[in-house]
C-alpha cells in the first residue's frame, strides 16, 4: 500500500518527467489528507479518458509545481491531488464527492476531506467547489484570493519569501513536528545508503534507537524504532553486516525499512527550511531532534542519553567537521551526568558554541542563510527571563539558566507537538505506547540477541522500556538458546 511519503518519493525521483500533483485514490485518500502538514488542499476528481481533463493537465501542474515536492517555491501551503474517477477502485470516493462533471476541482483544509463528502444542496461546508480554475492563472487567481497571497507561476525556486525567520514566535517551532519525522528518516536513510553500519558502530546504533523508542515525541517515529530493534539482528546481522550490505547494496529489506513508518508526509522541512537551497534541512532537523530528546528524559536517564547523542552523531553524522567538533565538547566532559536539566543544558551550551563558531565563519565566507544568521540562542525576543544580563564590552550574556530550562522544556517538549496533538500522531505517552504498538506489531516481543545484550547491558534506570526487554529476555527459551548456540 502506498503512503503519502512514497508517493511524494516516487514522484519526485522521476526527474522533470514527473508529475507534481500527488495522485490518489480510495486506499490512501484520507491517510494522505490527513498526514499532510498543508494548511489547504486542492483535489481534482477527473478520469483518465476524458480529453478536457488531459489538457487541463499541465495547467493543473503548472500550479502545483509551486507547492508540491522537494523544490516547491511555496511549500507547506496547499497540497496539490487528483484522483482518478475512471478508476473502479474510486466510484464510491467520487461519488460521495457527487462529482457530476470532468475535472472537478474541490478546496478545503485538508481534514475537512478525510471521511468527507460534498452535496451541491449542502448549505455549510468547508469544502469549495472552484469554480473559475479553467487556466493556471485562473487557478492560482482563484488560490490567492482564498489565501490573501500573491503567488505568481513565475515565482523562483528556494525564494522563501513567506518563511518569516520571525524569531520571536514561539510558535513556529510547532512546524518543526515535521522537521524531527523527517530528520530521524533521513538519518536512517543515510546509515543505509552509506552503509554505515559495522560491527563497531552497532551497539551504538542500538543505543540509540532505545533512546528513540522511549522518547522520540513522534508516536511513529517510536513504533518504527521498536520494530527496527526488534528486528535487528535479523536486518544487520553481526558476522556477516558489511557483506550483505554490500551484496544487496541497501536495496533489499535494509533499504526498504521506514523508521518512521511509510505514510510519514514529506514536508521537505518545514521549520528547517532554509531560504536557500541546502542551507538548513537535515542538519537542522537533527539538531531538533537532539534538543527535543533532551528534555524528554528522567534524572536517572542522562548519562545514558549523553552517551548515546554523543555516539550517535560520532558514528553516524556524515559531516566530518562537524562530528569531530561535536565529539571534542564530548570527550571534554569529566563527569557523568545525573540530572536531565544537566544535560539538556550541556547541549544547548555545545549548540550555542558551534553558532558562536559558524557566526563567524559564515559571515567571512557568506555561506549562511541571509534569513537565517547565526546567533546565540535564544534571543530575548524569544526569552525575555532567559538572559539576565549582557557585557557591553564582550557581549558575554549572563544567563538564567533555570529559566533558559523551563524554556527548552516548553519549547521542544510541548509547544514542539501542539500542533500534531489534535491528530493523535505524537501524543506523549512515551513507553506505554511504545510497547503497547511494540507487542501490536509483532505479536510476540522477541528481542535479537544482540540488541538484547546491549538493553541488558544498559543499566534499568534507562526506563521501564530496557526492563520490560531485559526481563523479556530472560524468559525466552528456545529461540534464544538456539540462535545463541549457532552464534557460538
Ligand atoms: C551535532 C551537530 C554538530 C554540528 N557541528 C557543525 C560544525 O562543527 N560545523 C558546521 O559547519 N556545521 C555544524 N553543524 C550544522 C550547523 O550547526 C547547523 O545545523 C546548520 O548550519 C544549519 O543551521 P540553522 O540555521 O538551520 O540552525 P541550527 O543551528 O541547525 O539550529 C536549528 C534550530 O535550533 C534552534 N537553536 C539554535 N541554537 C540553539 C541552542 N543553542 N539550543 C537549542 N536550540 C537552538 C533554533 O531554533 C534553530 O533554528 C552541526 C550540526 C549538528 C546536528
Amino acid at each position: 500500500s502506498f503512503g503519502s511519503r512514497s508517493i511524494l518519493r516516487v514522484i519526485s525521483d522521476n526527474g522533470d518527467l514527473h508529475d507534481y500533483a500527488v495522485e490518489l485514490n480510495a486506499t490512501n485518500f484520507d491517510a494522505v489528507l490527513r498526514e499532510t502538514p498543508a494548511t489547504y488542499a486542492v483535489v481534482e476528481f477527473f478520469a483518465h479518458w476524458c480529453p478536457a481533463c488531459r489538457n487541463y493537465k499541465p495547467h493543473y501542474e503548472k500550479v502545483a509545481r509551486l507547492f508540491n515536492g522537494p523544490d516547491a517555491v511555496h511549500p507547506g501551503h496547499v497540497l496539490m491531488t487528483r484522483v482518478d474517477c475512471a478508476s473502479k477502485i474510486n466510484t464510491k470516493l467520487c461519488d460521495k464527492f457527487s462529482v457530476g462533471h470532468y475535472p472537478m476541482l474541490f478546496w478545503g483544509p485538508p481534514p475537512k476531506f478525510v471521511a468527507g463528502s460534498w452535496d451541491p444542496k449542502q448549505e455549510k461546508s468547508e469544502l469549495h467547489v472552484i469554480d473559475d480554475g479553467r487556466t493556471a492563472d485562473r487557478l492560482l487567481n482563484w488560490i490567492n484570493k482564498q489565501m490573501g497571497s500573491s503567488y505568481g507561476l513565475e515565482d523562483e525556486k528556494f525564494e522563501n519569501e513567506h518563511y518569516s525567520s520571525n524569531v520571536s514566535d514561539v510558535g513556529q517551532i510547532a512546524r518543526a513536528v515535521y522537521d524531527v519525522e523527517e530528520a530521524t528518516a533521513t538519518a536512517f536513510d543515510i546509515i543505509l545508503e552509506h552503509k554505515m553500519i559495522k560491527s563497531e558502530t552497532r551497539a551504538s546504533l542500538i543505543k540509540f534507537l532505545q533512546f528513540l523508542v522511549a522518547h522520540h515525541p513522534s508516536r511513529r517515529c517510536r513504533k518504527g524504532s521498536a520494530d527496527v530493534l526488534v528486528n535487528f539482528d535479523e536486518l544487520f546481522p553481526s558476522n556477516s553486516l558489511e557483506n550483505k550490505q554490500e551484496e544487496n547494496d541497501g536495496k533489499d529489506e535494509l533499504g526498504s525499512f521506514h523508521i518512521c513508518g511509510k505514510d510519514v508526509p514529506r514536508g521537505y522541512w518545514m521549520f528547517c527550511r532554509g531560504s536557500k537551497n541546502e542551507t538548513r534541512g537535515f542538519s537542522c532537523g537533527l539538531w531538533v531532534v537532539l534538543h527535543s530528546l533532551s528534555v524528554r528524559i528522567v534524572d536517572g536517564e542522562s548519562q545514558f542519553a549523553f552517551k548515546a547523542i554523543c555516539d550517535f552523531v560520532h558514528n553516524f553524522f556524515i559531516c566530518e567537521e562537524c562530528r569531530q567538533h561535536f565529539y571534542d565538547m564530548c570527550s571534554s566532559v569529566s563527569s557523568p551526568f545525573n540530572k536531565s536539566r544537566d544535560f539538556a543544558l550541556w547541549l544547548w551550551t555545545a549548540h550555542n558554541k558551534v553558532n558562536e563558531r559558524l557566526m563567524k565563519e559564515e559571515e567571512s565566507l557568506g555561506t549562511g542563510d541571509p534569513k537565517f544568521p547565526k546567533m546565540i540562542w535564544p534571543p530575548k525576543q524569544l526569552c525575555p527571563t532567559c538572559i539576565r544580563s549582557r557585557n557591553q564590552r564582550n557581549n558575554e550574556i549572563d544567563w538564567d539558566q533555570d529559566e533558559v530550562f523551563k524554556f527548552l522544556i516548553s519549547y521542544y517538549g510541548n509547544t514542539l507537538v501542539s500542533l500534531y496533538k489534535d491528530k493523535g500522531f505524537l501524543d506523549n505517552d512515551g513507553i506505554d505506547s511504545a510497547l503497547e504498538d511494540l507487542v501490536a506489531s509483532t505479536n510476540a516481543l522477541v528481542v535479537p540477541v544482540g540488541a538484547a545484550l546491549a538493553i541488558a547491558a544498559a543499566s534499568c534506570a534507562f526506563g521501564a522500556l530496557a526492563c520490560y526487554w531485559r526481563s523479556q529476555q530472560k524468559s525466552r527459551k528456545y529461540f534464544h538458546q538456539l540462535h545463541s548456540l549457532k552464534n557460538i
